[in-house]
């Protein structure tokens, strides 16, 4: 997949081809549906697939109290873009000049002139633009005007639930892990480097991997039963998110104990998905009993993840941290 950012994607980059557009937090089943339409209609029309983007989400730019913590970091939505088979990602810097830039010269001058719109199709009650301008009808019209074609997908979803980002970040807010793994598709995945934590695990005899992440949207604190993606092979893990109330004064750490795992991972980038949550995190009267605590949450841990779906864990990494 070509990947456009910055002043590149303002260049003249494609003839003709067909676009999406959308911020595409989490990259949910829904999203993929969309996608796959997408490259539907390019096989028809033997045209390049442009996904278009906007970073830093533009709620982040214009009302950051308002912004939601997103559910991936750009790249790993970026590496869940490629594997969906589009063409290309084109992410436009989002600063508050181009907010002001009406839906009409976007659509004109960006989406056709810099990515050679042919064909756009659009989620449901997807608008964009300046004061929302860039909606269907509007698409509509300028369309007719400059001589492109307009599609909107219905909701996608399952039952009585229509798959939103909105709706996963709620999910994985309240620690529902499984509702949450319904609508991504996959388990909700942060990823970090292993850092230096206050070397009580080890003493414990359950030694964690703290790690220092950019992933915005953490579940609530609690221990949970996850997969682990380090250097290459996947491993069952209990993580435990919390203050540690235990023991005085701890920070908030986000540190997993790896299952079947001896050795040293400081530095190390890790991926924790997250399968189920357990229990909430509590403040234990003695060391026994939390030792106690944690051998149950781990015993637990091995017979839920002995059922859990291989196919969903997905080991996303931040891969700016790692030069990819
Ligand atoms: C599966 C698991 C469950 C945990 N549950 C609790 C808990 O309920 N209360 C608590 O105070 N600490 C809990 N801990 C955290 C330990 O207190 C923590 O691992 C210890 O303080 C090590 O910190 P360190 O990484 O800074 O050495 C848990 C740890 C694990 C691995
Ligand atoms: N099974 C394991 N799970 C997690 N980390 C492990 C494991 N075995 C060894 N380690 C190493 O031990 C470190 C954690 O030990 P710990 O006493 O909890 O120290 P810290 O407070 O620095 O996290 C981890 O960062 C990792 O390098």
């Amino acid at each position: 997949m070509r990947v456009l950012t910055g002043s590149d994607v303002l260049k003249k980059n494609f003839d003709s081809s067909v676009v999406t557009i959308g911020n595409f937090d989490g990259v949910h089943r829904g999203h993929a549906e969309l996608f796959r339409q997408v490259k539907a209609a390019c096989v028809q029309r033997g045209l390049p697939s442009v996904v278009v983007t906007f970073e830093p989400h533009p709620l982040a730019v214009l009302a950051p109290k308002n912004a939601p913590p997103l559910i991936t970091t750009f790249a790993q939505k970026k590496a869940l873009i490629a594997e969906t088979g589009v063409d290309c990602l084109a992410a436009i810097d989002f600063t508050p000049e181009f907010s002001r830039m009406p839906a009409e010269a976007f659509v004109r001058d960006i989406l056709m002139g810099c990515l050679g719109m042919r064909h756009i199709i659009i989620g449901h009650d997807y608008a964009f633009g300046k004061d929302r301008q860039g909606n269907q009808k509007t698409l509509e019209r300028l369309g007719k005007e400059y001589g492109f074609t307009l599609e909107d997908i219905s909701p996608v979803g399952e039952g009585r639930t229509i798959f939103s980002s909105s709706l996963a970040r709620r999910l994985i807010s309240r620690g529902d892990m499984p509702a949450a793994t319904g609508i991504l598709g996959r388990y909700h995945v942060i990823s970090g480097t292993v850092v230096h934590g206050r070397e009580i695990g080890q003493t414990l005899g359950f030694p964690t991997a703290n790690i220092s992440t950019c992933n915005e949207l953490l579940p609530p604190d609690g221990v949970y039963a996850v997969m682990v993606a380090v250097d290459g092979r996947i491993l069952q893990g209990a993580c435990n998110i919390g203050n540690n109330p235990t023991f005085e004064g701890g920070a908030r750490t986000i540190e997993a104990f790896l299952l079947d795992f001896s050795g040293q991972l400081y530095g190390h980038e890790i991926a924790i998905c997250f399968v189920q949550r357990l229990r909430e995190v509590m403040k234990f009267p003695d060391v026994a009993a939390l030792i106690t605590a944690i051998q149950q949450d781990v015993a637990t841990t091995k017979s839920i993840l002995a059922a859990a779906d291989q196919s969903l864990i997905k080991p996303l990494f931040s891969p700016e941290r790692i030069g990819e």
